[in-house]
C-alpha cells in the first residue's frame, strides 16, 4: 500500500493570515496532502476567539489558497481543515498538546485503511530550541514523526492583525486595502460580520 505523506500545520490560525498562506506554498510540492489544525486550548494558554470561528477563518483561508492555486495552475495538493483538537479537547479539561495530536490523526488515517507519515510543520519561533523544547514530549514528537521547518518570507504575525483592528475597528472606505496586505479579503469580511477582536461593523 503506498504510504501517504502529510504535512501537518497546527496553529492558533487566531486568524489565519497571508504567512500561513505563504507556508503552504513553502511546502505543497512535497505533500500528499496538507492538514490545517486549529488548537483548541492552547497549550501556552493563548487566549483565542472561539474555536468555531478560528475553524470557519481557517476554511476560508484554505478555499482562498485553493482557487489561486488552479488560476495560477500551481500544484494542487489538497488542503483539508481538521478539527482533531476540539474532538481531544471536549474529552478532557487540559490543553491539547501537538504529540496527543498527531497520535490520534494517525489513528484516524489507520482506521480509514490509509498509511500514513506524518509530518508536523513548524514556523521559526517554534523551531528555536527555546520554544520547542517546552513542547509536551519535544523528544517523542522527533523520534515518532518527522518535523518540517519552513522560512518566514512574509512578515506578518496574528497579532500585527489584532493590533491593526484595534486601531481600526470600524470597515471604513480602505479597510479592504488596508487589511489585504495581510489576509484574504474573505477573511477580513468574516472578522467584521462576526465583530472579533473588537471590529464593530
Ligand atoms: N509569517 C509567517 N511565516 C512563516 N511561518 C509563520 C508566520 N507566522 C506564523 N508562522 C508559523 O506558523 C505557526 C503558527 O503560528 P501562530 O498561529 O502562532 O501565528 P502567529 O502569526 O505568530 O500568531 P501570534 O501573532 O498570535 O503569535 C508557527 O509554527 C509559526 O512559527
Ligand atoms: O504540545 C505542545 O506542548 C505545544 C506547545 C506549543 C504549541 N503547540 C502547537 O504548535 C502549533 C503552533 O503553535 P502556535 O503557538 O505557534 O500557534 C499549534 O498546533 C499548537 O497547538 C503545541
Amino acid at each position: 500500500m503506498k504510504i501517504k505523506r502529510v504535512g501537518v500545520l497546527g496553529s492558533a490560525f487566531n486568524p489565519p493570515h497571508l504567512g500561513h498562506k505563504d507556508i503552504l506554498n513553502q511546502v505543497n510540492h512535497e505533500f500528499d496532502e496538507l492538514l490545517l489544525v486549529p488548537s483548541f486550548r492552547h497549550a501556552f494558554a493563548k487566549t483565542m476567539v472561539p474555536f468555531a470561528d478560528r475553524l470557519a477563518m481557517v476554511s476560508i483561508m484554505a478555499q482562498a489558497y485553493y482557487l489561486e492555486a488552479t488560476m495560477h495552475n500551481r500544484s494542487l495538493t489538497p488542503v483539508l481543515v481538521s478539527d482533531i483538537e476540539r474532538r481531544l479537547g471536549e474529552k478532557t479539561n487540559s490543553p491539547v498538546y501537538t504529540y496527543h495530536v498527531l497520535e490520534a490523526l494517525e489513528d484516524c488515517y489507520k482506521r480509514a485503511g490509509e498509511m500514513v507519515e506524518l509530518v508536523f510543520i513548524l514556523g521559526p519561533d517554534n523551531v528555536s530550541f527555546d520554544t520547542w523544547s517546552k513542547f509536551y514530549k519535544a523528544d517523542e514528537i522527533r523520534k515518532r514523526w518527522s518535523l518540517r521547518s519552513v522560512s518566514e518570507r512574509i512578515k506578518i504575525h496574528s497579532s500585527d492583525i489584532r493590533t491593526l483592528i484595534a486601531n481600526y475597528p470600524r470597515p471604513e472606505k480602505l479597510f479592504k486595502a488596508r487589511f489585504n496586505r495581510f489576509m484574504d479579503n474573505p477573511v477580513a469580511d468574516y472578522i467584521f460580520q462576526q465583530k472579533l477582536y473588537g471590529a464593530q461593523k
